[in-house]
């Protein structure tokens, strides 16, 4: 059923539009505030308080001074907090998927699955939160004991990307809750209202003043650039592109911050003459679509053995020109606008450049004309080696496809990126599945799957597409420090 007008602004006034600081809700310092877009159709949702640098540096101050008394916080404590809060996310599902689909664009089929996906890191994480072991043992030589505490790393800068409004910011809220950590969260510009709902149900869930504090900001180099000089902050958590990522990585490095960066992806999706071709088929939609390819772990390189790649390329076009764009609020969209106009003409600027170097549009090819910043589901197949669309992030509803003859072949075409987060391989043979993921570079891999995304799974990338764990028993990792107490023989006289 189509949502109403109703529906909607009664959803966008229980939205909080002020910055969260030390536990309340207020203007910028400055008074200024900034649109948030409904991206189907380019309106005002919502204008919210803008913070700057005099915000930053309260919201710094706030989290510093409840560190300590937040970390002496019985762990079950602190896990309570957060299983309470995942039961609240859950009954309000249909509030948390509506406000993404409308800030995001996505459809509300998909927003419903990242309520579940983004409410499983509390869960997660509530269990976590009383795991946290050190350990005790004998030395080697007999003669002292070792004894290896947990800590938590302290007040930390959470920056988070627009894609995926809830989970992104869960993802790194819950760990550090979990740890025994204060925060700054940094939310995306472009959608910010998620994350302020989600504060809201932190606070009522029991997070004490000062241990989350929310400053969206139109100007995040010059409001957050300060906390990371600032030697008050202990951790930097950051998820977005890889250009941005390593600007935050040398900004770190003045004061050794400990971070962790969850940066771009060049998904390959490997196709072998064995694959069951259905399978790899749904497996495709599913990495290109979900998030109409908004997704770092979207498949970006579609690599197909030479014997099947005629065949995959119809099937696939045939399941593709099923799915209707539409705003993400009406039942049959099944692909929403992309997230601005910017977004949306880097996805055709690509698309031109690899029909101008011969691919062929097996499907789509072009943007949607009308409002919103809707394109076309489109596959191209015959693109060459070295063209733009195979080595840059497409973030949109499109699939390239090339071929390959050999597994070797196979093997350096989806390495050859500085790209490293996720690969997809199809095949019936579970040995070369093995070989697969031993020589992939790459920190995950979906074999005979088109998404693997699981809050009790570490993701993360290697080479250019990050540092670090978020999610499974790495997560909490990210939180807290290791540290060493060395005792005298207890035996000594
Ligand atoms: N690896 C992952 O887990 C993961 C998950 C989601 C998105 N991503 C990546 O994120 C990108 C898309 O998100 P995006 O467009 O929001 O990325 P982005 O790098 O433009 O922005 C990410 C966040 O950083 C902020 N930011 C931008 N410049 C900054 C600066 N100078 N100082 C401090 N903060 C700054 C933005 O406001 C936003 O909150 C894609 O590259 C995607 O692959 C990665
Ligand atoms: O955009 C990247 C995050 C996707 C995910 O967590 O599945």
């Amino acid at each position: 059923m189509t949502t109403t007008i109703e529906q909607e602004t009664e959803l966008l006034a229980a939205v909080p539009t002020g910055l969260l600081i030390n536990g309340e809700w207020r203007d910028a310092a400055s008074g200024k505030t900034f649109d948030v877009e409904d991206p189907a159709t380019g309106k005002v949702l919502l204008s919210i308080a803008d913070a700057g640098p005099e915000d930053g540096a309260a919201a710094l101050d706030a989290a510093a001074a409840a560190q300590e008394s937040w970390a002496k916080v019985p762990p079950r404590e602190r896990g309570e907090i957060l299983r309470r809060a995942f039961d609240m996310v859950t009954e309000r599902a249909e509030d948390f998927a509506l406000l993404m689909t409308l800030e995001m664009g996505k459809p509300l089929a998909e927003a419903r699955g990242e309520v579940t996906y983004g409410a499983e890191f509390l869960r997660w994480f509530s269990e976590e939160a009383v795991r946290a072991f050190g350990r005790y043992s004998v030395s080697p030589d007999g003669k002292s004991r070792l004894l290896v505490a947990k800590k938590p790393v302290g007040p930390c800068l959470l920056i988070t990307p627009w894609n995926f409004p809830l989970a992104m910011a869960t993802r790194k809220i819950a760990p550090a809750v979990a740890a025994g950590c204060t925060m700054v969260l940094k939310s995306a510009n472009l959608t910010p209202l998620t994350s302020q709902l989600f504060a809201a149900v932190m606070q009522e869930a029991g997070l004490p003043a000062g241990v989350l504090n929310v400053i969206p900001t139109s100007t995040a180099g010059a409001t957050t650039g300060p906390l990371i000089k600032d030697s008050r902050l202990r951790k930097l958590s950051f998820t977005g592109s890889t250009e941005v990522g390593r600007r935050l990585l040398a900004d770190a490095s003045e004061n050794v911050l400990r971070t962790s960066m969850e940066l771009g992806g060049n998904a390959p999706f490997l196709v072998f003459e064995d694959a069951d071709l259905d399978a790899a088929v749904t497996g495709a939609m599913a990495a290109k679509l979900r998030n109409m390819g908004e997704a770092c772990t979207a498949a970006n390189r579609f690599i197909v053995h030479e014997s099947v790649a005629g065949e995959f390329a119809e099937k696939f076009a045939a399941k593709m020109k099923e799915m209707t764009t539409a705003r993400g609020t009406e039942p049959e969209s099944k692909v929403g606008p992309l997230i601005d106009a910017k977004s949306r003409d880097k996805v055709h600027e690509l698309v031109s450049d690899a029909l101008a170097s011969g691919a062929k549009a097996v499907l789509g090819g072009a943007p949607v004309e009308g409002p919103g910043y809707f394109y076309q589901p489109t596959i191209l197949s015959g693109v060459s080696e070295g063209t733009r669309i195979l080595s840059e992030e497409i973030f949109g509803p499109v699939a390239p496809i090339i071929t390959f003859s050999s597994e070797d072949e196979a093997v350096r075409l989806a390495n050859n990126t500085e790209y490293g987060l996720v690969a997809y391989v199809f095949t019936k043979d579970i040995n070369r599945g093995i070989r697969m993921g031993e020589k992939l570079e790459t920190g995950m891999l979906g074999l005979n799957a088109g998404v693997i995304s699981n809050a009790a799974a570490p993701f993360g990338g290697v080479k250019q597409s990050g540092l670090g764990r978020e999610g499974g028993l790495e997560g909490i990792e990210e939180y807290l420090y290791t540290q060493y107490i060395g005792i005298a023989d207890p035996y000594a006289s």
